[in-house]
């Protein structure tokens, strides 16, 4: 059994009169100890799918969908189902976190009190601040330290020493490296691999950035205008892509494209408050057929544990 599954999961937002559909029909499946990834330009739905994993959205946001943790639903109850589980179970490293550490309050009381406000007393809020700051490498002095005297790189380690207070068995990572230096960011995500490797850790990255995925993860999800259109094992992935999109993000991304020329994506994705007519990427798509743009392609399931949203497969297959 998967350890989370999220099953058609669909958020909206209502913004200004207008429904904005960020995520739709997304299905996914995360073993414990597994690492996958969910990439796509900006503004596709991953941050959006994160946050309703965690129960985090908005009030403006509309939710269905199933949420899947050891085969119950936490998505049906709301909060009062959501909330055992938040940091205990499932932790999340934000998007720029590293620089949302409380400033006036030193690292270690900071995981303190995370262990404090589920449960735990203040001895145990101490010993739990030294093993987690350990974990992530960073020295016994950073305990005692405020967040502007560390690196930030250490700041990095310090935001995932908090997510890891409760020993959650799954650890979202939005965009943990961005805006760190190459050698930084490089660190994070041996950081990231060694965590879960000893802690047997299940962990989602969400990034816009392909080149780290096969670093760190077992196989990722494609997301476009808030759908899958790609999930399979990160060498297919990167070396044998069979959704369109998926092989102009590879095209498009220096560390992967090896000796072919580095091009980019033409056009934008499109607006999610309007109809997708067919396949959300047919505007961008140099191989469509005349179906692409009436007919949404299913996603197909495919050989070798992966699917692929695209009528061109279809044909193929
Ligand atoms: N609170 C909100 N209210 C209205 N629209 C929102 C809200 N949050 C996100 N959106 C919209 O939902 C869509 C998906 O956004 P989301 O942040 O999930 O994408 P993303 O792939 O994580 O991109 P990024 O990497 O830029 O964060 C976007 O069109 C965004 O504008």
């Amino acid at each position: 059994m998967s350890l989370l599954s999220i099953r058609d999961l669909e958020v909206a937002f209502s913004t200004d009169g207008a429904q904005v559909r960020a995520v739709r029909k997304v299905s996914l499946d995360l073993a414990p100890g597994e690492r996958i990834a969910l990439v796509g330009e900006s503004g596709c739905g991953k941050t959006t799918t994160m946050l309703a994993m965690m129960g985090l959205l908005p009030a403006s946001a509309t939710v269905s969908g199933r949420v899947l943790l050891d085969g119950a639903d936490i998505l049906a109850g709301g909060e009062t189902s959501m909330r055992p589980h938040r940091w205990t179970d499932i932790a999340m490293v934000f998007q720029g976190a590293m620089n949302a550490l409380n400033p006036v309050r030193r690292v270690g009381a900071q995981i303190v009190e995370a262990v404090r406000i589920h449960g735990g007393s203040r001895q145990e809020g101490r010993l739990r601040a030294r093993e987690v700051l350990d974990l992530v490498g960073l020295p016994a002095d950073a305990v005692s330290r405020y967040p502007h005297e560390l690196s930030g790189g250490q700041r990095q380690r310090a935001v995932i020493a908090l997510a890891l207070a409760c020993r959650p068995r799954i650890l979202l990572a939005d965009e943990p490296t961005t805006a760190l230096d190459v050698i930084v960011q490089d660190q994070i995500v041996t950081l990231l691999r060694e965590l879960s490797d000893s802690l047997g850790l299940a962990v989602v990255l969400v990034t816009h950035d392909l080149a780290l995925v096969p670093r760190l993860c077992d196989r990722a999800a494609v997301m476009y205008a808030g759908s899958v259109v790609e999930n399979a094992p990160c060498a297919d992935i990167v070396h044998n892509p069979r959704h369109p999109y998926t092989r102009r993000l590879v095209e498009a991304t220096p560390d992967l494209a090896g000796e072919r020329p580095l091009t980019s994506i033409p056009g934008a994705p499109p607006r999610l408050d309007g109809p997708l007519p067919g396949c959300a990427f047919q505007p961008r798509c140099d191989e469509a057929l005349d179906r692409c743009a009436t007919t949404a392609p299913p996603l197909l399931q495919l050989a070798g544990a992966r699917s692929c949203a695209c009528h061109l497969t279809e044909v193929v297959a």
